[in-house]
């Protein structure tokens, strides 16, 4: 029977000093609940000369990074470095080495997840990721083991901090995107590459994730819907306040016989909807099961500690079977075949922002565009004309396909100028 458990730490960054500092202190609390000793060996880093946020003996930092995965002595590898070949790489090294391993890749996770998975069930290993979705909610064990009896039909969640933390700041405090930007960044919730969060790659990633797993199937990447936050233009927020909506950066995906959806956009949420009142750095994701009905999770989706703690959490998960013998136990092959919807059977109400010439004849001729299409309007508002002599209308569609939204806004641009348009969530009363 093991006494000691060491742990080999790829990366000291954000993430990675928040998993030193929990592990030192919570040391008494993680012995009495192991029963043993579980210590960080050996770290990777790439810059020695940096300053820290978090304190380790001098002797366990290293820049090589094979010096971490050769050594026999470690029993888990905690991947918290970033990036995608060299990390993806190190998981697939250290569980060949018959390494439990633990990640907050997202990246790797979504991309190679499926691949990852497959290779730690072959080498009977345990390869745990909690920290990858919402940083500090335990939604990845809610969905393997909290809701293990119920069939998932819908997860729609806000999954990245960064973009919630721009649009509370630019909604609250008529901050500027810029502006926000840079704090979101100096707080640590943005990517190394913030492009990432705003263009809503790294929501999609974890859409990605969260499906797979709800689903029992694979997803791609390329089957996310993705469109960022550069779409959203001055006005749109005030504009979906004055409709009762909020505007928010919404992962969605829903499974039913046509196939499943996946999508990362700016949408209109209804007020009451409880995503609409998650701010700032918080992530939530609210769950649809068929018998457990409605569930939402809420918390930190991204800083150090909240997402240092879902990794201590997957380490001592870890550890536990380490001491029990049973790593590697889970089921991770996808139950059903991959199955997405077409686009015209992906029904929404929808806004849409035009700028219009205001002359005789054009609401007639823009309204009968949507009429051609089958896509009828819940309401249409006019704003007066600018100097310029042109008008703006916002038009609100009841439920259409989006293959009907689609081919709407093509039309629509010979007669008018489409300024902005999002998909509305919620039945047809909302
Ligand atoms: N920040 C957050 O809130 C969240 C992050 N994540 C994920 O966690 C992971 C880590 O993120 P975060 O801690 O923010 O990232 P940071 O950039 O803060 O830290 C990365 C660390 O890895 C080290 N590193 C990176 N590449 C190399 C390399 N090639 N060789 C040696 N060392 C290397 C860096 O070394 P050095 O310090 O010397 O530069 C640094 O210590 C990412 O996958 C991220 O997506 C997930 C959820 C939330
Ligand atoms: N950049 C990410 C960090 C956590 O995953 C975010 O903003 O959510
Ligand atoms: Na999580």
């Amino acid at each position: 029977m093991k006494n000691e458990i060491s742990i080999g730490l790829l990366g000291f960054g954000t993430v990675g000093s928040g998993v030193a500092t929990i592990l030192q202190q919570h040391q008494k609390d993680l012995r009495h609940k192991l029963g043993v000793e579980v210590s960080i060996k050996k770290v990777l880093i790439k810059n020695k000369n940096k300053d820290r946020l978090a304190s380790l003996e001098p002797e366990v930092f290293t820049t090589d990074i094979e010096e971490i995965l050769n050594d026999p002595s470690l029993d888990i590898i905690v991947e918290v470095m970033g990036g995608m070949d060299e990390a993806k790489e190190a998981i697939e090294k250290a569980l060949a080495a018959g390494k439990q391993v633990v990640t907050a890749n997202k990246d790797v996770m979504a991309e190679h997840g499926h691949e990852l998975l497959k290779l730690a069930d072959e080498k009977k290993c345990d390869l745990f990721y909690e920290a990858s979705v919402a940083g500090g909610i335990p939604i990845i064990r809610t969905l393997e083991d909290g809701l293990a009896s119920d069939r998932i039909s819908s997860l729609m969640g806000i999954v990245n901090g960064t973009t919630n933390f721009i649009l509370t700041k630019m909604k609250q405090e008529n901050m500027s995107y810029e502006d926000a930007l840079a704090e979101a960044t100096a707080l640590g919730y943005a990517e190394a590459d913030p492009s990432s969060d705003v263009d809503g790659l790294d929501a999609a990633r974890k859409m990605v994730i969260l499906s797979s797993l709800a689903y029992s199937t694979e997803v791609h990447l390329d089957d996310v819907l993705i469109r960022g936050m550069k779409e959203i233009r001055d006005g749109d927020l005030e504009l979906a306040q004055g409709f009762g909506y909020t505007m928010k950066m919404v992962g969605s995906s829903t499974k039913d016989e046509d196939g499943i959806e996946v999508a990362v956009e700016p949408i209109f949420l209804p007020d009451s909807h409880p995503l609409s009142s998650v701010n700032n750095e918080f992530n939530a994701v609210y769950i649809y099961g068929d018998a457990v009905g409605e569930t939402m999770l809420y918390g930190p989706g991204a800083g150090s500690l909240p997402t240092a703690t879902s990794v201590v959490s997957d380490v001592i998960a870890a550890c536990r079977n380490i001491l029990l013998e049973v790593n590697g136990k889970r089921v991770h092959a996808a139950q059903y075949e991959r199955m997405i919807k077409p686009e015209d059977s992906r029904y929404s109400k929808y806004f849409h922002r035009l700028s219009v010439k205001d002359e005789i004849g054009v609401l007639s001729k823009l309204t009968a565009i949507y009429s051609e299409h089958g896509a009828s309007l819940q309401s249409v508002k006019q704003h007066p004309a600018e100097d310029d002599g042109n008008s703006e209308l916002v038009l609100l569609t009841h439920k259409i396909s989006r293959q009907q939204h689609l081919d709407v806004i093509k039309e629509l641009e010979g007669t008018a100028s489409v300024i902005s348009h999002y998909r509305i969530e919620g039945e047809e009363s909302a």
